[in-house]
This record gives structure tokens, sequence and C-alpha cells, in this order.
């Protein structure tokens, strides 16, 4: 599904990503940790073309990201609040990428209809910009926009990041129960929740991979030997 070969990213001497070799098969919840700095969010910018590699290529499915376009209608991805249209309403940030996706009225009836507990009663209806929303409620905007269409692809840069524990334990059932045919790439501190639904952990380190763990009992034991949690 992705595969990563060579990428390196240097800013002026600063090498600060280098992964060699990198697969990450169809269906797989992927989870990617490190401490700050470790290039998480840079390795994520380059597979969605927002920043170039000084080396190496991302494939989705075989097209080279940084030439093709056909990859874009397979990934959805939140990263920040900036992929986000501030000045609009969730309902009418949603309606537009409905437009923009090409979905019909009843496809983002049925999108929206699937993430009403996660809501809380506090994104749709309420007349909000999203500039005004809780740092909670704009992650869930983001999140539920990354989802729709059903992408192949959904990567969420610290998905768990300023939401409450039930809304936590939601998406986690959203990710683990009810999206089997999406790949996850999933950037996270958090190495409970992110051991409990990924199958697949890679640590980066300066930049570089230091651990692949594919294997639930060793992903917690080495993850916690080497963040001394
Ligand atoms: N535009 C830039 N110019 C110079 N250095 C940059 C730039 N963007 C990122 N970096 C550097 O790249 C390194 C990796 O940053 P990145 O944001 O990818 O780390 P991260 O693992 O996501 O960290 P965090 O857990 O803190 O979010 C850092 O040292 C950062 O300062």
């Amino acid at each position: 599904m992705i595969s990563i070969q060579g990428l390196k990213k240097q800013y002026k001497e600063a090498i600060v990503l280098d992964v060699e070799s990198l697969d990450i098969s169809k269906n797989q919840c992927f989870g990617l940790v490190g401490n700050n700095g470790a290039g998480k969010t840079t390795l994520f910018r380059i597979m969605l073309d927002l920043v170039r590699a000084s080396a190496g290529a991302v494939m989705v499915d075989g097209e080279d990201v940084s030439k093709g376009e056909a990859w874009k209608s397979k990934v959805g991805a939140f990263l920040d609040e900036h992929m986000l249209l501030s000045y609009l309403t969730p309902d009418e940030y949603f309606e537009t990428l409905r437009k923009i996706y090409g979905l019909s009225k009843e496809d983002l009836m049925l999108h929206l209809d699937k993430f009403t507990e996660f809501f809380n009663g506090e994104i749709l209806g309420k007349k909000k910009y999203i500039r005004d929303l809780s740092k909670g409620n704009l992650k869930k905007v983001g999140i539920v926009a990354a989802m729709m269409g059903n992408p192949d692809v959904v990567m969420l840069d610290e998905p768990f990041e300023n939401l409450d524990p039930s809304s936590q334990n939601r998406l986690k059932k959203l990710v683990v129960q009810e999206s089997p045919n999406t790949t996850f790439l999933i950037s996270s501190h958090d190495l409970v929740h992110v051991t409990e639904i990924c199958d697949r952990i890679v640590l980066l380190e300066k930049g570089k991979v230091i651990k692949d763990l594919q294997e639930k009992e060793l992903m917690v034991e080495e993850l916690n030997t080497y963040f001394g949690t």
C-alpha cells in the first residue's frame, strides 16, 4: 500500500529524517512514536507532499506522492488545525468537503451519523465557527473530515491529544472495530492508546527508525523500557 525508500529530509546541516525503507501494508494500523523532534510530523508531511524530501520517495500504490495526483483520492489526513477552514462552521466545512469529494447529501449524512456519539452534541448545528471551538472539538472536526469519503488510508497526528476520555475510547472503537478496511497511520505520545489499537509500532529517534515492533506483548514492554514509563 505505502512504500518508503531512502527518505531523507535535511534542513541546512541537520538531517531530521533518514528512513532507509518502510513498507506499510493494506489495512494495517500503523503507529508512529518518538520523543519531541524525532521526525514524526516531518515524515507525515512528506507522505502528504506538504514538504519535499531531500532524497528518496514515498509511494502510495506504486505512485510517487511528489509526482502524481491519483493518491490524493485514496488518502485522508488530519495533522493540525491549519488543515481546516476556520472561518466556517463545522456544518459548512463538511458541506464544502462533500462538494469537493463529490459525495451525495445522503453520503454525508450517513458519514456524520457514525460520529454522533463522538460529537457528543457539541459540533453540528451549533452555528459556532471552527476557530471558536475547543481544542478537543476542533480535533474531532479534523478527524471526521479526514475519514470522509472512506479513504483507503487515514493519517492522524496526535489524534488522542485534547480529547476527553470517553471521546478517546470512542475514537479507538471507530479505528479498531468500525473501519476494518482502512489503513491507519497514527502518530502519538499516548503509549497506552497507540499500543492498544495498532498492530505495528515504529519508533523514531532523531529521524531514524530504531524499532519496528509487531508483537503486542513486546511492543508495550519495549516502549516502556525506551521511554522509561
Ligand atoms: N522548517 C523547518 N526548519 C528547520 N527545522 C525543522 C523544520 N521543520 C521541522 N524541523 C526540525 O525537524 C525535527 C523534527 O521535527 P518534527 O516536528 O517532525 O518532530 P516530531 O517527532 O513531530 O516532534 P513532536 O513530538 O514534538 O511533535 C525537529 O528538530 C524540528 O526542529
